[in-house]
């Protein structure tokens, strides 16, 4: 039997809080919506004129013009889904998918085909290209085993590259691995190039005004810490510095001064956010076609808005995500400008870190994650995650502990850095993320610890966000077994996801690039499948479909939302 209520309201800035949905029907008008299916379901059918995601394309612009979108795509009647999450839905069931999207650095130690595989197979969901090292042709050749990879075996890896950024760093140490500074020994830090091999206990540094910045006395950090170094003569371009804490240098590590106990910033300060490499990068990125773009040592919003300008007019519709990694003073002070001007944000806590005493790393970390939650904007929590399996096989106690908190905080995303560039364990720092997040995901909803607080509203958009939250607390209430969400350009995708419901997301995108975007947001299994603005025969496309392929079966229960149609449904799959 199949039956469905639709209330309706003419009025167009319709605003309609969670609660009232749960008032008796009767304060609404109801009728009988007309169904040709078999489908059983219930429509509660919020009715205005404006379309939601159109509305709000400023920041998620239409992916009808993506370079990944072919029209073949538009017109194939299949459905796409990773491998991975296929063979883990089959596995282990809707509520036992993983939540917490996984982020890999691509270096030497995983570059290779068979690397890249093993990565995407173990869970990777976005590679991430440092564009402080390696040529444009080694990080073309990845990009395109990755694409390859997608295309070959089923995977839906995104790809995301980080800019180098105009901060002060180390040379890359003229080609080996590392090198080893020891107590007492004294380093000379310099602005010369060198021709030929480096000299002995010498580091080249990136920046043309050091020698003049830096004062006797000053500390010098490596890597926010790792190494230091105290400065204790200046010749012409060179700085004498003498060992203070021993440890390994690292190619092109940063490097900060510290004075009288604060962080220096004199001219450097004024370096460009986005060099003119950088920008060469980033030609590169929209000419390889990649999903995000992260921008190191971002210190205002200025910057985000000037890229994603660049991007629209380069990329014909802006479909790469800018990521606005948090990693400096000024970024912190600006951070919630700078988090709405962008699509995302990092907690580069490396060299966060550096900038910032090392005991504040955990308030930022928390507040950070709660301002990208709130402003409803994906967060990833990134470095020294699991450092010590650069060198180990298990990680240890207090890393997992760290891990554990940033999926307690339900952060979108956890990277991995050293540990998967250039480790000696890179698949199995993977499988620490995998399971730390899988068991702390499932202790959440042992506990019923889903969402007590309520969000704030985002100002703009506010009937989809009213659609989405109510699905997601219907979903939590009913115990369905999945929300679907049929979503254009991925943002009512991203508005569901922002609930943290306790049911896997299904986000059906018709193009790959909108796919492989919402690979960085919690809780969402990224679907390719065309569909049209007939909602009934979308879900009737899509239940057969899923079934065919055994990732749904007769009786699950379901709750849809879509950006074509203001309404929520509730059925039960045929
Ligand atoms: N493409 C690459 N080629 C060679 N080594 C790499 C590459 N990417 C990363 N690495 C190595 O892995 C280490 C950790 O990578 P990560 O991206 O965290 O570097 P980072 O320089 O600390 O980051 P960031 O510059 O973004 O703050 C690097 O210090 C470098 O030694
Ligand atoms: C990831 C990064 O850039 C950092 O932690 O500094
Ligand atoms: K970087
Ligand atoms: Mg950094």
């Amino acid at each position: 039997m199949s039956h469905s209520i639709q209330f309706s309201t003419p009025s167009r800035t319709l605003h309609l809080p969670p609660s009232r949905l749960h008032r008796p029907l009767s304060s609404f008008s109801f009728r009988q919506f007309p169904l040709t299916s078999t489908l059983n379901y219930t429509s509660l059918r919020v009715r205005a004129s404006s379309s939601p995601d159109s509305s709000s394309s400023s920041s998620s612009p239409s992916l009808l013009h993506s370079p990944n979108g072919t029209p073949s795509e538009e017109r194939s009647s299949g459905i796409d889904v990773d491998i991975v999450t296929e063979a883990e839905l089959k596995e282990n069931g809707f509520r036992s998918t993983r939540r917490t999207k996984l982020i890999c650095t691509i270096g030497p130690a995983t570059c290779g085909f068979e690397q890249l595989s093993a990565l995407a197979e173990g869970g990777m969901n976005v590679a991430r290209l440092n564009m402080c090292h390696g040529t444009r042709d080694w990080h073309r050749d990845v990009i395109r085993s990755v694409r390859r990879l997608n295309e070959e075996k089923g995977f839906a890896v995104a790809i995301m590259m980080d800019t180098e950024g105009s901060e002060i760093h180390m040379g890359d140490l003229g080609g080996e691995a590392s090198a080893k500074a020891e107590d007492g020994e004294v380093w000379t830090f310099t602005v010369r190039a060198f021709d030929s091999s480096r000299p002995q206990r010498t580091i080249s540094v990136s920046y043309d005004g050091f020698a003049e910045d830096v004062r006797v006395g000053d500390e010098l950090l490596v890597d926010g810490g790792m190494v230091r170094f105290e400065v204790i003569e200046k010749i012409g371009p060179d700085v004498k510095c003498l060992c203070t804490d021993p440890g390994l240098l690292l190619p092109r590590a940063n490097l900060t001064f510290w004075r009288d106990g604060s962080l220096v910033r004199e001219r450097n300060a004024m370096l460009p956010t986005i060099s003119s490499k950088d920008w060469l990068d980033i030609d590169f990125g929209i000419a390889e076609g990649v999903d995000f773009i992260a921008v190191s040592f971002v210190k205002s919003a200025e910057v985000i808005n000037h890229l994603k300008s660049y991007l629209a007019a380069r990329s014909g519709g802006g479909d790469i995500g800018v990521i606005a990694k948090i990693e400096s003073i000024d970024s912190l002070t600006n951070l919630e400008e700078i988090i709405l001007a962008s699509d995302g944000a990092m907690v580069a806590r490396g060299d966060l870190g550096a900038q910032i005493p090392l005991e504040q790393v955990p308030a930022a970390q928390q507040r950070i994650v709660k301002v990208c939650r709130e402003l409803n904007k994906p967060v990833i929590v990134a470095s020294q995650l699991l450092e010590s399996m650069i060198e180990y096989p298990t990680p240890t106690r207090a890393e997992v502990a760290d891990v554990s908190e940033a999926v307690r905080q339900r952060s979108d995303a956890l990277m991995l850095s050293g540990e998967s560039a250039m480790g000696q364990f890179p698949d199995k720092a993977l499988t620490v993320l995998r399971s730390v997040s899988l068991r702390i995901e499932r202790w959440w909803r042992e506990e019923k610890r889903y969402e007590a607080t309520p969000l704030q509203a985002i100002s703009s958009d506010k009937i989809s966000e009213e659609i989405c939250n109510s699905a997601a607390k219907m979903a939590n209430n009913l115990g369905v077994d999945a929300v679907f969400v049929y979503t254009k350009n991925g943002h009512m995708a991203s508005l569901v996801s922002r609930c943290r419901p306790d049911c896997p997301i299904f986000a059906f995108a018709s193009t790959t690039s909108v796919r492989r975007r919402l690979n960085l947001q919690w809780g969402l299994i990224p679907f390719r499948l065309s569909f049209s603005e007939d909602m009934e025969s979308n879900l009737n496309k899509t239940f057969s479909l899923l079934k065919s392929r055994g990732m749904i079966k007769s009786g699950d229960l379901v709750v849809a939302v879509s950006d074509m149609l203001q309404s929520i449904q509730v059925m039960n799959v045929p």
